[in-house]
């Protein structure tokens, strides 16, 4: 009934008189991909947002994909979004091309310590290019910005790619929780804005919203 395809979000249909008197516990439903190289951290992104705990320990890759719901309440509208993290090693790439399609929302994450998550982010958006809706929303994330100590790319440099492709950008950290809620918080607020848009309504600017927000690393960037 609130499933979703194409490029925006619905909204719930009202249940007609004869149904049971149980109001659905959303208003809107939204498909989420996490994208990005294998180990940038996106199941731990994930289960940070969905349970506020950090998975640290031994590294095991996600096979094919896997998602989970959670529902976020932006000025008063409940958003479902159900997130799909895929695997980010190149053997499940077809796998994943399949689900594409039907996302409203894409999380491009690349980790910054690592530099060839980062220089992979242009396949990546050639990628979405060729596989997602036209208008799709992107963010591009620099996660694991709490381990200052390794960064080989500063955040500008993510400020600049980001710029280029005319999506928002934010560092994050799964581990700490830096601007986890947040992502997720932007994306229903889109959502919501593209699903309920009038002509004469309120103007929502993603960028503008996640660049007012956003927390930045403890420890400026000094490379
Ligand atoms: N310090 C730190 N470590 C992180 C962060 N996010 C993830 N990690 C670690 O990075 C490793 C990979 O994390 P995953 O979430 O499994 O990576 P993934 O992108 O889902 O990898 P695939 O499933 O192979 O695509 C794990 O050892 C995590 O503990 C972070 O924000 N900070």
């Amino acid at each position: 009934m609130t499933g979703m395809s194409g490029a925006a979000a619905t909204r719930d249909v009202e249940a007609p008189e004869h149904s049971p008197p149980c109001s659905p516990s959303y208003d809107l439903t939204g498909k989420v991909m996490l994208l990005g190289d294998s180990g940038v951290g996106k199941t731990c992104f994930l289960i940070q947002f969905k349970d506020g705990a950090f998975l640290s320990g031994t590294f095991i890759a996600t096979v094919g994909i896997d998602f989970r719901n959670k529902v976020v309440t932006v000025d008063g509208v409940r958003v479902k979004l159900q997130i799909w993290d895929t695997a980010g090693q190149e053997r499940f790439r077809s796998v994943t091309h399949a689900y594409y399609r039907d996302a409203q929302a894409l999380l491009l994450l690349y980790d910054i310590t690592n530099k060839s998550s980062f220089d992979n982010i242009r396949a990546w958006l050639t990628e979405i290019h060729e596989y997602a809706q036209r208008d799709v929303v992107i963010m591009l994330l620099g996660n694991k910005a709490d381990v200052s100590s390794e960064r080989v790319i500063r955040s500008e440099d993510g400020e600049t790619l980001a710029r280029e492709y005319g999506v928002p950008f934010m560092e994050t950290s799964a581990k700490t929780g830096m601007n986890v809620e947040l992502a997720f918080l932007a994306i229903a607020k889109e959502l919501k804005y593209r699903s309920l848009w009038q002509p004469d309504g309120p103007h929502f600017q993603i960028r503008d919203f996640v660049e007012s927000q956003k927390k930045q690393p403890s420890c400026c960037s000094f490379l």
